[in-house]
């Protein structure tokens, strides 16, 4: 069998909390190759963030095993970078600093320092960001945010580019012209990316595979969908395109009728007198 890129090896999660144990994530197995677009998508609390965090090597596995380039996964490294949906800039930094940090880090011993700085500013410059190299988070928007994040974790050149809902807090045009930017950047420079999303339209157009998350307690991956649209994609283009409908549905069906999302009977309580838990609010 001709070794992944990267392998998740029927990877099991189980967490024990106050004595209750939930088995989140079942026989996850997965293969990618290099230069991949996986996206993964599921029902809110699936377990994709944790799927996600166990291959960065944040959350340690209950059983399995995460291999990349031939490699064990057990801790986090600079071979694979986060971006989370909640931009997780230093807030006292600058936008350069912020990703001089992760440069001088990474690259402390293998660029010189001329070399670290042409790469930080090569690096805000493909995400658009260099017009606001001295701006500390609070001055930029919450997209320019996600930008510099983007470069922050590219700038590190890691095997695996993680992107745990990288544009789910912005506005719909932000947020439009941010996965073109991805798009741009992945064509350019061949980065394996593995991005969760809530998005169905998001994860057909900027994926080569989607893999589908059953329901949890115990999800597992319930179908994998190849994405054989050619790239670049436009989305305008797209939005007539047979192919591209196709797809979509096949998600959407199986979030919508194979795996749909049941309300527990609290939720339901919840939505049909929503008046009691005002009233419990203010007891
Ligand atoms: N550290 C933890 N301890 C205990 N339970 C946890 C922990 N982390 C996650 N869980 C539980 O695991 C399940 C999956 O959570 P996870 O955040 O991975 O889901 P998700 O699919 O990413 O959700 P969402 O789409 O809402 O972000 C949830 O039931 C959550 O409560």
């Amino acid at each position: 069998m001709a070794a992944h890129y990267l392998s998740v090896e029927q990877v099991e999660m189980t967490f024990e909390t106050k004595g209750a144990t939930t088995n989140v994530l079942k026989e996850i197995s997965l293969g990618v190759e290099r230069g991949e677009y996986i996206s993964i998508i599921g029902h809110s609390g699936c377990g994709k963030s944790t799927l996600l965090n166990i291959i960065a090597g944040l959350t340690e596995s209950t059983s399995g095993a995460v291999i990349l380039d031939g490699k064990e996964v057990n801790a986090p490294g600079p071979d694979r970078s986060v971006v989370f949906q909640n931009h997780s800039l230093l807030p006292w930094l600058t936008v350069y600093e912020n990703v001089s940090l992760a440069v001088n880090k990474t690259f402390a011993r293998s660029k010189s320092k001329t070399e670290r700085h042409e790469w930080i500013l090569k690096n805000l410059e493909m995400v658009g960001m260099s017009h606001a190299l001295n701006k500390r988070p609070a001055e930029i928007s919450g997209g320019m945010k996600q930008r510099v994040g983007i470069a922050r974790a590219l700038s590190m050149e890691p095997k695996v580019l993680l992107l745990d809902e990288p544009f789910g807090a912005l506005d719909a045009l932000t947020r439009a012209h941010l996965q073109e930017e991805v798009m741009r950047i992945q064509d350019e420079l061949g980065n394996t990316v593995i991005m969760i999303t809530h998005d169905v339209d998001e994860a057909v157009l900027l994926s080569d595979r989607i893999v589908m998350l059953t329901n949890g307690p115990s999800a597992r991956i319930g179908e994998v969908l190849n994405i054989d649209l050619p790239r670049p994609r436009n989305r305008i283009a797209l939005a007539d395109d047979a192919k591209y409908n196709h797809y979509r549905q096949e998600v959407l069906r199986f979030l919508y009728e194979k795996q749909r999302k049941v309300e527990s009977l609290a939720e339901h309580r919840e939505k049909a007198a929503p008046i009691s838990s005002a009233k419990k609010a203010h007891a």
